[in-house]
């Protein structure tokens, strides 16, 4: 069974609050917040004070995936903010064990991203030290891609990784999910799927979150 973290990303920015309340009805798990600086990636979205208004209105755990260059610099501003999980991406910190470290020290979950081309070994070292992991799926930066088809081998060599060590690191996947692939990666092993588009892209909200559910429970 996966558990499904909505991407606010493809919600609509004006009405944050009630596109929320219609993922947690349907039963959302995560709460998928991207946070892009216009440098680590080629688009700009949102940060901390966002991020410290959304939590006043959910319960939800708040997933922040860090889309920033260096984020060491700011990993107070979203623990303050109200991060649960703060994921950085190995591209982007020279320091990963250190900025690993940082993130644990402040009592929150700390969750390393790797781009489409990034090996899985530079995880070699890590993996033992993080809560989750995330797969980009697509090369970050927009919702809406299309799945890269080559991620699924890498999914299932991290699933092996993990489960060689017993490991409790929840292995999340980003990009490019929807109702036709999400049941097949489920069965590859993903424990959180992160769908922005796929949900928030639809009719009925909060039916298409269920719906999901159903899919990959
Ligand atoms: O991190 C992201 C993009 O960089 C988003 O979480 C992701 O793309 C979700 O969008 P979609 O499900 O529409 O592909
Ligand atoms: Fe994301």
């Amino acid at each position: 069974m996966a558990g499904l973290a909505p991407s606010l990303l493809s919600a609509d920015f004006a009405e944050l609050k009630e596109e929320i309340r219609k993922v947690e009805e349907g039963g959302a798990d995560f709460l998928h917040l991207d946070v892009m600086d216009g440098n680590f990636v080629p688009n700009i979205t949102f940060g901390p004070p966002v991020i410290k208004s959304l939590r006043k209105v959910s319960t939800l755990p708040f997933d922040v995936h860090l889309m920033i260059d260096r984020p060491e610099r700011y990993i107070g501003d979203f623990v303050n903010a109200g991060a649960d999980i703060l994921t950085v991406h190995a591209e982007a910190t020279i320091h990963l064990n250190r900025t690993i470290q940082a993130i644990k020290s402040e009592g929150i979950k700390a969750g390393v991203s790797l781009n489409p081309s990034t090996p899985l070994n530079v995880l070699d070292y890590v993996l033992e030290d993080l809560d989750l992991v995330l797969i980009m799926t697509v090369n970050p930066g927009f919702g809406g891609q299309s799945f890269i088809k080559a991620m699924e081998d890498k999914i299932r060599t991290l699933r092996k990784m993990i489960d060689e060590k017993n490991l409790d690191v929840i292995l999340e996947i980003d990009g490019g999910v929807n109702l036709e692939n999400a049941k097949h990666l489920k069965e590859l092993g993903v424990d959180m799927i992160v769908a922005g588009s796929a949900v928030f892209g639809a009719e009925d909200i909060t039916a298409r979150t269920q719906e999901f559910k159903k899919i990959i429970e």
